[in-house]
């Protein structure tokens, strides 16, 4: 199927979770995702807009041990990322998605872990985002682990690979871990 196609359904059926349900998958991926963070100082999360898995809650704890980044959109197509401290104020971006006021850029090489929203992806671990390829653009510049997070209902059968996409190595839903460094598979 086309991946626009795949993407708009994909939009829909997240659209369509109520506030809830959203709520509770949000925390249950956090969990899961907290277990990979252990080791991380330097995190790259994203600021969820109204549909999207909300990691938010997760900001206070994280900022006890670790320093964290959210992406700020540059020219068309390309993305930075920006420390994010507590109290620092935010501003909306041309897609209403909140990024910090003040930049203060971190190079793509310190991360040890970069979050990565998902609108769709397959069993196989490729994955759709808004069609603009911020995130395929600027995940070739880092050896991060990469960690696509996305509601159940955002799986699609088949998602076929395109040479620009950068492999995630693990995708959390609210139900599975799909584990793509380990060529066993899923669990
Ligand atoms: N929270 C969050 N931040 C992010 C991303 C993201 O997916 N989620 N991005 C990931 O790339 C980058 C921003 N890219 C985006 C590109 C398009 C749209 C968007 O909503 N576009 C249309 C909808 C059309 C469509 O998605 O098909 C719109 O404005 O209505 C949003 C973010 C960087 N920051
Ligand atoms: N590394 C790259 N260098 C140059 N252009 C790229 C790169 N990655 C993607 N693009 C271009 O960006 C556009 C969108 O790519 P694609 O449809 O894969 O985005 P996406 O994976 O849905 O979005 P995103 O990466 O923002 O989550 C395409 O026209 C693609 O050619």
């Amino acid at each position: 199927m086309a991946d626009r196609t795949l993407r708009q359904a994909a939009l829909r059926k997240r659209a369509r979770l109520s506030q809830d349900q959203r709520m509770s998958d949000s925390a249950k991926i956090a969990r899961r995702l907290m277990e990979h963070l252990r080791e991380a100082d330097t995190i790259a999360l994203y600021l969820a807009d109204e549909n999207e898995v909300d990691l938010r809650p997760l900001l206070p704890l994280l900022w006890e041990t670790k320093r964290i980044a959210v992406p700020v959109c540059a020219a068309k197509g390309a993305m930075c990322m920006s420390e994010l401290t507590e109290d620092a104020p935010l501003v909306k971006n041309r897609y209403g998605i909140e990024e910090p006021a003040t930049l203060k850029l971190l190079p793509a090489s310190v991360f040890d872990v970069i979050v990565v929203p998902i609108v769709a992806f397959d069993a196989n671990g490729h994955r759709l985002g808004h069609g603009m390829g911020y995130y395929d653009r600027y995940l070739v510049h880092t050896t991060a682990c990469k960690i696509g997070v996305a509601f159940d209902c955002q799986q699609v059968a088949q998602i076929d690979a395109r040479p620009h996409d950068v492999a995630m190595d693990l995708i959390l839903t609210p139900s599975a871990v799909y584990d793509f460094r380990n060529p066993a598979g899923t669990r």
